[in-house]
């Protein structure tokens, strides 16, 4: 649709852009990403015809740009500028049917029905039908420039050139215009500031600095941290978005001094254990509250009786939390029917400082290959809740296999107590209803790694290791008592 080869173009001496090639094929949208003075707006005004080529070629729909006539070139592209200039007197209206001018004959302009129509459809896209008889000088910025776009709709264009074309406007408003405009069938070549606005919506993506390409690729290639800082010189971290298959991306605005000495308190109560931590840990549970991936600072382990049922036990849960003083929205909170008294502690500082509490209830465990066989119902409450703390940096990869490493070392624990499935009579790998905890600083030493062979995730399974079994034994006793 569009072929930028080797364009350059200077004001005066200032050479701004330098040997710019790029393709834009239809139907694509297209974001042009940059930081301040490298040239963007430059080239859309070389894309627009605002600017006359001075080297290089555009083609557009097969044409070198320069061979189109105004009005045949109005029809084929249509642009939102950065600066709206408002004509005073002019109706939001008579702004929109503007974008009409170039299918008027110059001789016999002629106003028809289909025109009517497409003004009325392009202010409804916009939502601004409502505003059509206000005065331009009246709107807001954000509907400004909602009446510029209806403008360029108007025009009926196969492509659109939009320089940060969500200026001014509030979150639902640029959703919905952007949600409009990849709808459409129309080829959107447009500038953002925002990176991850751009990941949503751009198929592909163009970095320019200093007037020239960095790259040009899809938002999964380009948007890594490295590119990033080369790019704009910023610092930033990479993420998924939580739903769409999209990379994002945050600023790390400050970095917290780390803390040497007390890391993490722990208080036994009758009814529960409480860890609390001297800063916010990033968590990766599968808890009852908090569980997936968060941040957290109180991480509670609460006793209930064995005939404990609840129809929303997160629920019941988090009133608890409540009601014991605790923000959720910084709590880890599990349950277990285990008495809370038989709870093991181990810590280590080799590699790095950890910290494990283990409760264990094997009443209901359960050997997972064999689990296919088992009856639905539960037989009787049973848990074992593993608690992980670690004074380091870990990687996603690192959390993902501590949890692995230490439901390793638990299932290794529970085979050599021979623990079994009371229903299978087999050798039991865990409980239904366990819960890890793998909780980390993130200061200090960065670890990419945390497998079974490493040197942290050996520390890991032998101290998970014994304090499960030590945790098994002292349920074990108990029960032998309560007969
Ligand atoms: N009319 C002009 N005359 C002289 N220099 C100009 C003119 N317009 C822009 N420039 C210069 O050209 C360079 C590129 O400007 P341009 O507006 O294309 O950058 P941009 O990437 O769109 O910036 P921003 O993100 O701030 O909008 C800048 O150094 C700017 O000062």
């Amino acid at each position: 649709m569009i072929d930028v080869k080797d364009v350059s173009y200077q004001y005066g001496e200032k050479q701004v852009l330098h040997h710019i090639s790029f393709t834009v094929h239809e139907g694509e949208f297209f974001g042009i990403l940059g930081p301040n003075g490298s040239g963007k707006t430059t080239l859309m005004k070389l894309l627009s015809r605002e600017l006359p080529l001075q080297q290089g070629n555009i083609v557009v729909c097969g044409q070198h740009i320069e061979t189109y006539k105004p009005k045949q070139y109005a029809k084929l592209i249509a642009t939102l500028p950065q600066h709206i200039d408002v004509s005073f007197g002019y109706t939001v209206k008579e702004m929109v049917e503007l974008g009409r001018y170039p299918y008027q004959s110059t001789f016999f302009p002629k106003w028809t029905e289909e025109d009517d129509q497409v003004v009325d459809e392009a202010l409804r896209c916009v939502t601004l039908a409502h505003k059509q008889h206000v005065l331009l000088e009246q709107l807001s910025g954000g509907e400004r420039q909602r009446a510029a776009l209806a403008r360029a709709l108007a025009q009926q264009p196969r492509v659109l050139l939009l320089d940060e074309p969500t200026n001014h406007m509030d979150v639902a408003q640029q959703f919905k215009l952007l949600n409009l405009l990849k709808q459409s069938k129309l080829t959107v070549v447009a500038i953002f500031h925002d990176i991850n606005i751009a990941s949503l919506y751009c198929d592909r993506l163009l970095f320019l600095r200093d007037g020239k390409v960095v790259a040009c690729g899809t938002p999964r290639q380009l948007l890594n941290e490295s590119m990033i800082e080369s790019v704009f010189d910023t610092c930033m971290k990479r993420h998924e978005h939580p739903v769409l298959p999209k990379p994002l991306v945050t600023f790390v605005p400050f970095l917290e001094q780390p803390i040497k000495d007390v890391l993490w308190h722990v208080t036994q109560h009758e009814n529960m254990v409480v860890i609390e931590t001297m800063k916010p840990f990033k968590v990766l549970s599968s808890a009852l509250v908090g569980g997936g991936m968060r941040w957290a600072t109180t991480f509670v382990n609460r006793h209930v009786s064995l005939d404990y049922r609840c129809d929303d036990a997160e629920q019941e849960m988090i009133e608890f939390l409540r009601q014991q003083g605790f923000d959720e929205q910084w709590t880890v909170g599990m349950m277990t029917a285990v008495d809370i008294r038989d709870v093991v502690f181990t810590s280590a500082y080799e590699p790095v400082r950890f910290f494990v509490a283990v409760t264990a209830g094997v009443g209901n465990a359960v050997d997972s290959a064999n689990a296919w066989r088992r009856a639905d119902a539960v037989a009787s409450p049973g848990t074992i809740n593993t608690f992980v703390f670690i004074d380091g940096h870990l990687s996603e990869a690192a959390f993902v296999q501590a949890l692995m490493t230490v439901t390793e070392a638990k299932t290794k624990a529970l085979y050599d107590k021979q623990v079994v499935d009371t229903q299978t009579h087999t050798i039991a790998t865990g409980t239904s209803t366990d819960c890890t905890v793998i909780a980390a600083s993130q200061q200090g030493t960065y670890y990419e790694y945390a497998g079974t062979i490493t040197a942290i995730g050996k520390q890991l399974a032998r101290f998970v290791y014994e304090a499960t079994q030590m945790a098994i034994d002292r349920y074990n006793e108990r029960k032998g008592e309560n007969r």
